[in-house]
């Protein structure tokens, strides 16, 4: 089971090498470790799981299963010198596997990824309705949230127009990215998607993303500071 961080990103974690199933010794017996919770929501079969599995296994997951409430997976990464962890709550796209669990997934969030299929119009729009859900249950408008469309290996289908997200994502005044999950050229802009995010969380900075064009890396530009997760309800 994967540990709950806080608003903060903080968890205390408990050393399991130590044979007594004692905890490490630190100031107060407890090790301190920044764990950001990251959930990535979107219609089943955009390939939520396979985006997850490229981050986080650094693979294209083949064959993936229908997610059944979520699926968690971790990732450490490096900022700026220090460790931080990203917990990546893989959420299921069907209603039937997902009802029971929504709260679960939006509570102490601390950044909401958007999924959808750019060879599936219907995908983006029903955007609106998981932006709606993720209003519903609370989550504060401090918390990043990013659209992105995967598959765009799948060159010949491509059904939403990149100029269309981008109207999308505008309104909403989230960064879009595209990228593929399988097309193992696009690796590094996936793990650019999230290490962008574990970069903001980590400094509680809004950042203006950038995507130019096709294929091309991600670009950072720092705002003002902003306040960490905070729920307003
Ligand atoms: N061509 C292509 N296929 C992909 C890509 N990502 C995922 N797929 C395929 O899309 C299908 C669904 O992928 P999943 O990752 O299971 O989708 P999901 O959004 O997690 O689905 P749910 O668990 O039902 O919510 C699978 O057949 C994948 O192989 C991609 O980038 N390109």
């Amino acid at each position: 089971m994967a540990h709950e961080p806080g608003d903060d990103g903080f968890v205390t974690v408990y050393n399991r090498k130590s044979p007594s199933r004692e905890p490490p010794r630190d100031d107060d017996g407890s090790l301190q470790l920044q764990i950001f919770k990251i959930i990535v929501i979107g219609d089943s079969n955009v390939g939520k799981t396979c985006l997850t599995y490229r981050f986080c296994g650094g693979k294209f997951l083949k064959n993936p299963e229908a997610t059944i409430g979520v699926d968690f997976r971790e990732r450490s990464v490096d900022i700026d010198g220090e460790t931080v962890k990203l917990q990546i709550w893989d959420t299921a796209g069907q209603e039937r596997f997902r009802k029971s669990m929504v709260e679960h997934y939006y509570r102490n969030v601390h950044a909401v990824i958007f999924v959808y299929d750019v060879t599936k119009m219907s995908t983006l729009e029903s955007m609106p309705e998981w932006i709606e859900e993720c209003a519903r249950q609370c989550v504060s408008p401090a918390v990043p949230r990013i659209l992105v469309g995967n598959k765009c290996d799948l060159h010949g289908r491509r059904e939403v127009p990149t100029s269309l997200a981008q109207r999308m994502a505008d309104s909403y005044n989230f960064p879009l990215f595209e990228t593929s999950a399988k097309d193992p050229g696009e690796k590094e802009h996936v793990d650019a998607i999230f290490l962008t995010l574990a970069y903001r969380l980590k400094n509680h900075k809004p950042l203006r993303l950038k995507q130019p064009s096709e294929g091309s890396m991600v670009h950072l530009a720092d705002e003002q500071e902003q306040p960490p997760n905070a729920c307003m309800c």
